[in-house]
């Protein structure tokens, strides 16, 4: 898959989507979550592929396996290259999802990759422990989803870079390990609590990274992006 840094377009309107994309002069491997995906629906997928570029569709689907199933059908007929689910649905919800991806993949188009969302990047160890109930250390819980993706047959997972090198020794450097929370040194942490430096997360063996504000916020996004590319290592 491809390795440049993943830039999450959390932005609201397609007009602003090709405002920012218009900055630069390179194909790029760009997020399309929530915010924008329900605004401008699957059109805005279309408009982004004709501009050149690979597509992160973060949806987190988390629901009754045969529900996420049906969901993943219609997503992989859009041609994007990754999708997510919540690993918290359990290993018969991953199984369905993937399932669903096969079966949606138009003859001749390649299968989005498919990984899992273990504990979010905004989630704290404590807050794991009392508000999920969940009594183990956060990187054992971020561990415990990892294997479990692996084993119902996914392509990788999104964890911080914090978590990254534990889950290379249990699944493989192969398995995805796509981290968000990245934040160039001295960068507000906004809403995320498990953040790190691009140099960190190539060091720690994330396979891709997610970098949303501190390149669309910057006073100068495409300098901001050669930046965090030059610090991350470019495309390996
Ligand atoms: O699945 C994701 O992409 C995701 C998972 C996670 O645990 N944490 C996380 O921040 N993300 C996404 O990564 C992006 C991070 O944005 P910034 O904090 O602005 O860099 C956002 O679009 C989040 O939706």
């Amino acid at each position: 898959m491809n390795t440049n840094p993943i830039i999450a377009l959390d932005l609201s309107s397609k007009a602003e989507v090709v405002n920012f994309l218009q900055q630069f002069n390179e194909p790029l491997f760009v997020k399309v979550g929530m915010e924008l995906y329900y605004q401008e629906g699957p059109e805005i997928i279309k408009v982004i592929k004709e501009m050149g570029h690979d597509i992160f569709l973060d949806l987190k689907l988390h629901d009754i396996p045969n529900t996420v199933k049906s969901a993943m059908k219609g997503l992989a007929k859009l041609g994007v290259n990754l999708v997510n689910v919540h690993a918290a649905g359990g290993s018969a919800m991953m199984k369905a999802a993937m399932e669903g991806l096969v079966e949606g993949t138009p003859e001749g188009q390649e299968r989005p990759a498919l990984i899992a969302v273990t504990q979010l990047t905004s989630t704290t160890e404590e807050q794991m422990q009392q508000e999920q109930n969940i009594q183990t250390s956060l990187d054992a819980s971020v561990l415990n989803y990892a294997i479990l993706a692996n084993s119902a047959g996914l392509d990788g997972v999104v964890c911080s870079v914090l978590e990254a090198k534990v889950i290379a020794e249990a699944c493989g450097d192969e398995f995805f390990k796509v981290t968000p929370g990245i934040r160039l040194a001295g960068g507000e942490a906004h809403d995320q609590k498990r953040v790190a430096t691009p140099q960190f997360a190539k060091s720690e063996g994330s396979t891709q990274i997610v970098v949303g504000r501190a390149i669309t916020k910057a006073e100068n996004p495409v300098s901001a992006y050669a930046t965090v590319n030059q610090l991350w290592g470019g495309n390996q």
